[in-house]
């Protein structure tokens, strides 16, 4: 086999922004792209070609008008395994036996994780905003969590503990009561004990074995047996995206999780083999997106060369490998600036930063789903135990959306009081403008009330206000654990 050598990219030469988006949207969610495998799979169980897109369609319009029927048939085409409404639920006692059958230290990482992500996850839970205005009127930004929640687990190519774990702890943050777990029929999905161990510590009691499109589409419309969830979460391949992407709007949805990318800025002061371990780290879930910028050209030819070292010893060597060479790329910039700008407009998943001064880099940059600062920071720590989600916006996503977090699973409802005086203090305003806008329904549902409290329809401004409103924002004080949180 020749020796690995990366692509490599000059800025001074080359719209190297268009090149890496290009490669990168190769599996982007818009789904054009499809692999040899899927192009088959989609002939043999459609009778004909469709795109990503198309088959997406499909399935979801068969689950909804065919309900538990299309699920069951969509899983024993894609999944290859035949299941009956009886056997598509797991039930409680095999999570229970896979607990406890589980490595005790297996247990023991995942425990400590779960304290880890929970603590994070619970510190940054919004809380209610109050702003009372004596005498006059009370406002509130009040916050609930979603009620029923499901998520994808993917299962196709890796089993992911750590997945169920940065996606469930966030939902018991803030406080979901009832969390539906989807994974494909599969021994690294939901016939993998660790994972459904891991269910079970977690106190998901609803796990079912779909994946895919199907598995989406009978989580957002409901099935015999499977109750329509309020939001659905987690990442997934093209066709998991594509289906979140389609039933947004009858559910929430979080960001589009694809598939793995990793920026690493580095300079003449960054150690090549750390540089390749990092790459190598996301490479790994192949496909994905390793790229490695910097002004420093020299250590790109260090970098391959630590890159065939390390390969060598990995698990999944050849995978890692094709990744690195189809989609992985060097970029040479001029100076920071250029470095600084080439990432924001990629708004990578991952960034991470070994140069001199990272926090000063990390500074200037504003779109990236995590950022990993400094020699001992690397992406797996994210990925596994640090505390934020892994579940993070990828295809350049992160320009406008975030890596899921507590908050996701919250909705926000204004609570609005007023009292006499104050419907008599604003009155006023009310009624010009809804005569302005022709609503005089509007403006009467005012003066009416000023009519029984003794007012005039249309009062003057008192030239000062009666009470000086004060704005003062109550917090409503944290919660010490999710169990406990009071929702009225
Ligand atoms: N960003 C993140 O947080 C994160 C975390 C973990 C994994 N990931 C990524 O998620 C992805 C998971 O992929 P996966 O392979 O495990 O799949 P998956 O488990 O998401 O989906 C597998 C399902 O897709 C369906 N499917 C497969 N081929 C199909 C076809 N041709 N037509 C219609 N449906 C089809 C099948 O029903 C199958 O059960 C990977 O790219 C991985 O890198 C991302
Ligand atoms: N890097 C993945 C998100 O892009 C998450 C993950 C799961 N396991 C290991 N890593
Ligand atoms: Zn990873």
């Amino acid at each position: 086999m020749p020796p690995l050598k990366m692509r490599r990219i000059d800025c001074s030469t080359s719209n190297a922004v268009a090149q890496l988006k290009a490669l990168r949207d190769q599996f982007s969610s818009d789904g054009d792209v499809v692999s040899a495998r899927d192009r088959k799979l989609t002939q043999a169980v459609f009778g004909e070609a469709l795109s990503p897109v198309q088959s997406v369609d499909r399935i979801l319009a068969d689950v909804r008008s065919q309900g538990l029927e299309a699920v069951l048939r969509y899983t024993e085409a894609f999944d290859k395994v035949k299941l009956t409404a009886k056997t598509i639920r797991v039930p409680a006692s095999e999570m229970a036996d896979a607990y406890a059958s589980a490595a005790p230290e297996f247990l023991e990482t995942i425990r400590r994780i779960r304290e880890n992500i929970l603590a994070f996850q619970m510190g940054l839970v919004h809380t209610s905003a109050i702003l009372p205005v004596t005498g006059m009127y009370e406002l509130e930004l009040r916050y609930r969590p979603m009620r029923r929640v499901g998520i994808c687990c993917p299962g196709g190519a890796a089993a992911y503990p750590s997945t169920l774990l940065m996606t469930v702890c966030p939902a018991i943050a803030a406080g979901v009561k009832e969390l539906v777990v989807v994974m494909p029929p599969r021994d690294s999905g939901a016939y993998n004990k660790d994972m459904l161990a891991v269910c079970h510590m977690l106190g998901v009691k609803e796990v079912y074995r779909i994946g895919g499109a199907q598995a989406v589409g009978a989580m957002a419309y409901g099935v015999q047996g499977i109750e329509p969830v309020d939001m659905i979460v987690g990442p997934g391949n093209l066709f998991v995206a594509l289906a979140k992407k389609k039933v947004f709007g009858q559910v929430a949805i979080d960001c589009i999780a694809g598939p793995s990318e990793v920026v690493v800025l580095a300079d003449s002061t960054s150690n090549p083999a750390f540089l390749a371990a990092d790459l190598i780290a996301q490479a790994e879930h192949s496909p994905g997106v390793p790229i490695l910028v910097s002004k420093h050209a020299p250590l790109f030819d260090a970098v391959d060369e630590a890159l065939e070292h390390q390969l060598g010893e990995l698990s999944r060597s050849e995978l890692t490998r094709d990744c690195l060479e189809r989609f992985g790329s060097y970029v040479l910039v001029k100076d920071d600036d250029e470095m600084i700008r080439i990432t924001n407009e990629l708004a990578p998943e991952h960034l991470h930063i070994q140069t001199r001064d990272p926090e000063a880099m990390s500074d200037q940059i504003d779109n990236a789903g995590a950022i990993f600062l400094g020699t001992y920071t690397p992406v797996a720590l994210g990925d596994y135990a640090a505390g934020p989600s892994h579940v993070l916006p990828t295809g350049g996503t992160s320009r406008f959306t975030s890596g899921l977090n507590a908050n996701d699973f919250m909705k926000r409802t204004s609570i609005i009081s007023f009292t006499r005086s104050g419907l008599r203090e604003i009155a006023d305003d009310v009624v010009r403008i809804a005569e302005k806008e022709g609503l005089t329904g509007h403006a009467a549902s005012v003066t009416i009330r000023l009519q029984e409290i003794g007012a005039p329809a249309k009062p003057k401004k008192p030239e000062k206000p009666a009470v000086t409103p004060k704005p003062v924002l109550d917090k409503v004080p944290v919660p010490e654990k999710p169990s406990e949180k009071s929702r009225r």
